[in-house]
């Protein structure tokens, strides 16, 4: 175990020991394949033909209807309240909580989870585990951020930041139901993940506490060369700090493993002292981000390999309908969205949703702040160079942790 100092405290940390979690290898769950419906493969708007119920339609007292006002002014939570009787929705700890990564597709994954009556979030990200304002703010103020649920409903929250903050799974422990919470990693290309997340980095520029700079460093060094090149030239400083200056094809698989883990040991060092490096930065987070590996170990370090799903983006991407059923399995909820429920959007290039008629809403496709990386061609050297570093975690991942196989992650 090693040893973190916060703020002049010691906090025993996980995050850098690699090998300290032994675990087994997550079990399949074998899905059947399920046919596509050509009658829905295309763009279908119910939203319609769809009535909901009003206020006074509802089984409730009136000091309850008042207490409710807010929640009871969208259509779709008095179709809930209808649904629920007299049961009175509650705040509570988030069942769910989908860690990331970050540019993996889950912003996709919540947002068609939002059209299964079951699972309940509220928009945007919560940020509290990893951002220091919010943080301070205590679990109190989490708990008020939570969606307003019912007994039979999935609370959930999703929040990419969190996948690879090394503080994070150990501050979730300390969630009244950490002995139940279910965690969700989505897992992409880690080349493509690295390139999505430095894209996004050069074009969202963060403000304040938590802000980590990227945007400025980023444009200051790279501001006027192409994309591409840039991302490569990023790269190779983030190989330089993570592999302590050694060239990377020289190293062999262990002596890469052993690089990356004396470079997170150097979070053991007293803040302020300059040799302490802060993954979190760009460039080395644009690399880090995707050690998917080191980051499950540290999951698992808290957590047990039941409350895992890893879910692979290219499903997500190629059959989403595949791997809502499979969320939906995870939760022990009805598969209420399946390959039926889908559509593919030519122009996009992305499948997009027609959402269970119950739902009463429209057809939507993302907006186009997704597919950046999209239609970009990285040169094959540096992709190589790329998967050469990642190399042994993807093999950590598959044989010690998610038992899925990534050879088809070839962007
Ligand atoms: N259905 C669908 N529609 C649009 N985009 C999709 C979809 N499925 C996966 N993706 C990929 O998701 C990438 C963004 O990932 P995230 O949503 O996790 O990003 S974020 O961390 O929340 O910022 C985004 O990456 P970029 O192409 O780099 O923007 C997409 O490649």
């Amino acid at each position: 175990m090693f040893q973190l100092r916060e703020k002049g405290q010691l906090v025993e940390h996980g995050m850098m020991d690699m090998s300290d979690v032994n675990v087994n290898v997550k079990e399949k769950m074998v899905l059947e394949d399920k046919p596509f419906k050509v009658g829905l493969s295309e763009n279908v708007d119910y939203a319609d033909g769809v009535s909901f119920p009003t206020v006074e339609e509802l089984d409730l007292t009136v000091e309850q209807k008042q207490n409710l006002s807010s929640f009871l002014h969208s259509p779709m939570n008095r179709r809930r309240q209808k649904k629920h009787g007299q049961e009175i929705p509650k705040r509570r700890w988030p069942d769910l909580i989908i860690t990331g990564a970050k540019k993996c597709g889950t912003t996709a994954l919540k947002i068609f989870m939002n059209y299964h009556p079951t699972f309940q979030d509220k928009p945007g990200e919560r940020h509290f585990f990893n951002r220091a304002p919010n943080w301070k703010k205590g679990y109190s103020w989490y708990l008020s951020e939570m969606p307003l649920t019912y007994d039979d409903e999935v609370c959930y929250e999703k929040t990419p930041d969190y996948f690879d903050r090394p503080f994070v799974p150990e501050r979730m422990k300390e969630l009244p139901n950490s002995d139940k919470v279910k965690f969700i990693h989505v897992l992409c290309d880690p080349v493509r993940r690295s390139f999505s997340h430095f894209l996004h980095m050069f074009t969202v520029q963060e403000h304040g506490e938590w802000a980590t700079g990227g945007f400025e460093f980023l444009s200051k060094n790279f501001g006027d060369m192409p994309k591409e090149q840039a991302f490569g030239e990023t790269i190779e400083m983030a190989f330089k700090n993570l592999l302590n200056g050694k060239e990377l094809m020289t190293l062999s698989d262990d002596e890469i493993r052993s690089a990356v883990r004396e470079y997170f040991t150097k979070w053991d060092l007293k803040p302020g002292d300059p040799n302490r490096v802060f993954p979190l930065r760009i460039p080395d987070a644009i690399l880090t981000g995707s050690l998917y590996s080191v980051h499950i170990s540290t999951y698992l370090h808290y957590f047990t390999q039941d409350r895992m799903l890893y879910l692979d983006a290219t499903e997500l991407i190629e059959n989403p309908g595949k791997s809502l059923r499979r969320v939906a399995q995870f939760m022990n909820v009805p598969a209420t969205i399946d390959e039926n429920n889908f559509y593919f959007d030519e122009q996009k290039g992305y499948y997009c949703m027609t959402p269970p008629v119950e739902s009463g809403r429209a057809s939507f496709c993302l907006g186009s702040e997704k597919g950046r990386s999209k239609d970009k061609v990285l040169p094959d050297e540096l992709k190589n160079r790329i998967r050469r570093f990642y190399k042994p975690f993807l093999e950590d991942l598959t044989n010690k942790y998610s038992g899925d196989n990534y050879d088809h992650w070839d962007w």
